[in-house]
């Protein structure tokens, strides 16, 4: 059985890691009808969820974006006026109201995971993918995404002031066995574009992909 309990089997799958779905139970399958996407900042959520969506013929909601819309600033505004704890109780609210969503695709933020309480709820309802990067990829995409200075003001961590690489280091110890535990399966994005990667999920989990070109 799978390392994470979950009710796949390891199969003999794309570079050995990857796990085949067998013998998914109605529960999970019914569960199927709200993927939600976790995993650490510039694993690939937003971009990797649009795709997904796509493929699958759901909607697509990005969590941030939406705070961004409710919050009337972007997020770098609204952590440097109001603070982490102001941001992160729009954000625990926001989780509570989609968990009744369906035929939907989820991207949240990489902290949406520590709202632990919200996301027990949501786990009921959703399944949960995490996108897992290692930490060279994610430096290379957070110094290349033009949208990190508005959208990932620093987070406090143990490494605060010490740099991209060891404040992105701890954070990533701090948070990556939250994602396992709060995950139903992980896809490894390093070496996959986002479209591969969205393919992978979508054949991981058996949805149907009703837009394949
Ligand atoms: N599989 C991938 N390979 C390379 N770059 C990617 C991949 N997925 C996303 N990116 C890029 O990384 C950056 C962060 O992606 P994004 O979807 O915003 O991540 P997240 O929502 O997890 O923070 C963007 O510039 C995006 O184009
Ligand atoms: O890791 C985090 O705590 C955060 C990740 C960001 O989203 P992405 O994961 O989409 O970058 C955004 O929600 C905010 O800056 C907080
Ligand atoms: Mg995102």
């Amino acid at each position: 059985m799978c390392a994470k309990c979950c009710n796949l089997t390891a199969g003999e799958t794309e570079r050995g890691k990857w796990h085949k779905v067998e013998l998914m139970n109605e529960a999970d399958a019914r569960r199927t009808g709200l993927i939600v996407l976790t995993g650490f900042r510039a694993t690939g959520k937003t971009a990797v969820g649009r795709l997904l969506a796509q493929l699958c013929g759901y909607e697509f909601a990005d969590t941030d974006a939406m705070l961004i819309k409710r919050m009337g600033c972007s997020i770098a505004e609204a952590i440097a006026q109001q603070g982490w704890q102001y941001f992160r109780e729009q954000e625990r609210l926001l989780l509570v109201e989609l968990a009744s969503w369906r035929n939907t695709v989820i991207a949240t933020g990489g902290g949406a995971i520590l709202h632990q309480q919200e996301w027990e709820l949501l786990r009921k309802q959703a399944f949960v993918i995490w996108l897992r990067t290692e930490l060279a990829s994610t430096l290379a995409r957070l110094r290349q995404d033009e949208n990190t200075a508005g959208q990932r003001p620093a987070l406090p961590c143990q490494a605060s002031g010490q740099g991209l690489e060891a404040e992105t280091a701890a954070l990533l110890a701090e948070r990556e066995p939250l994602y396992q535990a709060g995950s139903d399966v992980v896809v490894e994005t390093a070496e996959r574009t986002a479209g591969e990667v969205a393919e992978a999920v979508c054949s991981r989990i058996g949805l149907k992909q009703f837009n394949k070109n």
